[in-house]
């Protein structure tokens, strides 16, 4: 009877084991399409969702945001630039961060874009940013836009200098390939461990490769269901270049939070809105980098999952005929972009 009983329990806790363990590899492969890491084509790993830290409302606290991300949330990348004006404060941040012991540089991405304002002077451009954050090198540097313009000071402003009619100036004396090519100097100098472009067409990036020795590692373009860039994406994927999806709830004031078929999408899977926009980049295989200084929105933000195959078809024909832009910056010129309506752009 005892033996019985032994037998019995002993097959129960061997069922036991291999229900579990047929579940942890279940759990495990399905944890897994949703990457942790993009491998970019210098092998160097960017963690797939990011920090993002633009904002034009509450500047004043960007530092202690970038703190709470990295120690309290777990964020290991940090996508800033020049132009947002808050590298100073990410720099006191990262020496905060670093105080503890708990994080070191070498655990953390850092990502800067470089304005072009300095256009004729990328590499002081970087310099800048770095002197800024304290470090010898960042992670990755992106060209933030393929337009330059026009200064004459120094410190690379006014950012967005306006001639009479209000039409941005822009510098005709360098062009985006020029621009990029300055860029592979601090690349091979080691100041930026990658190198990329942001807001960059498929038009302009044929004509960066044609002159190009580095291949740009990132481009970092607005994606999200309301504008999928299906076709920029898998052009730049074919060309080995990774995508970062910024504005993924469409920029501030998250507007795509109140999308209707998004929330339905939300409703199936019982989660919220934000991790349905935050887990279509990401099961594309794109990173994202959304943008909050609320505490609770940063624990949030880091909640993903995956996606069936006919949801993510959803999100993408939600934007696919008709698609919006929020990120309507009048550089005046045409970017190149498949959605690009000059009525946007007057
Ligand atoms: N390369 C480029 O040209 C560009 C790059 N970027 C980068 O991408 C990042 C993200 O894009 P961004 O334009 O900031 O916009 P996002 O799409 O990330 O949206 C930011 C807005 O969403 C709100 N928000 C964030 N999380 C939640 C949540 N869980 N629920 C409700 N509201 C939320 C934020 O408010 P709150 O903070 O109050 O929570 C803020 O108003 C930027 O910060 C920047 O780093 C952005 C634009 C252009
Ligand atoms: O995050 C950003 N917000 C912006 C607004 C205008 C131009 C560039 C950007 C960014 O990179």
């Amino acid at each position: 009877m005892e033996g019985s009983y032994l037998g019995h329990s002993y097959k129960r806790a061997q069922n036991i084991v291999l229900v579990s363990l047929r579940s942890y590899l279940i759990l495990k492969c399905y944890k897994n399409m949703i990457p942790e890491y993009l491998t970019l084509n210098t092998g160097a790993k960017m963690p797939a969702l990011g920090f993002g830290t633009w904002t034009s409302v509450d500047r004043n606290i960007v530092g202690e945001s970038v703190e709470y991300a990295i120690l309290e949330a777990g964020y290991r990348l940090i996508d800033t630039a020049y132009f947002y004006e808050c590298e100073d404060q990410i720099g006191e941040a990262l020496k905060r961060v670093f105080a503890t012991g708990k994080v070191k540089r070498e655990d953390l991405f850092i990502t800067t874009k470089v304005w072009p304002t300095f256009g004729t002077r990328i590499e002081e451009g970087l310099d800048r940013s770095l002197a800024d954050f304290g470090l010898d090198y960042v992670d990755l540097c992106l060209i933030h836009c393929p337009v330059p313009i026009k200064c004459d000071s120094p410190d690379g402003k006014p950012l967005w200098p306006l001639d009479a009619n209000g039409r941005m100036i822009k510098d005709h004396s360098v062009t985006h390939v020029d621009m990029y090519l300055q860029l592979e100097k601090a690349y091979k100098s080691g100041k930026a461990k990658a190198i990329g472009i942001s807001n960059y067409s498929e038009i302009y990036i044929e004509e960066l490769l044609k002159s190009a020795s580095v291949v740009p590692a990132v481009n970092q373009i607005e994606i999200h269901p309301l504008l999928p860039q299906r076709k920029l994406a898998e052009y730049c994927q074919s060309k080995g270049i990774a995508l970062t999806a910024f504005s993924p709830f469409g920029g501030e004031g998250a507007p795509i939070l109140k999308n209707e078929a998004v929330k339905s999408i939300a409703e199936k899977y019982n989660v919220t809105t934000s991790t349905i926009l935050l887990s279509f980049p990401l099961n594309l295989g794109i990173s994202t980098i959304p943008k909050s200084f609320k505490k609770q929105r940063i624990l949030d933000n880091l909640k993903v999952i995956d996606l069936e195959q006919e949801d993510i078809e959803k999100l993408i024909a939600i934007g696919s005929k008709s698609p919006v832009r929020y990120d309507r910056e009048e550089f005046g010129v045409d970017l190149g972009f498949e959605d690009w309506k000059p009525e946007l752009f007057p």
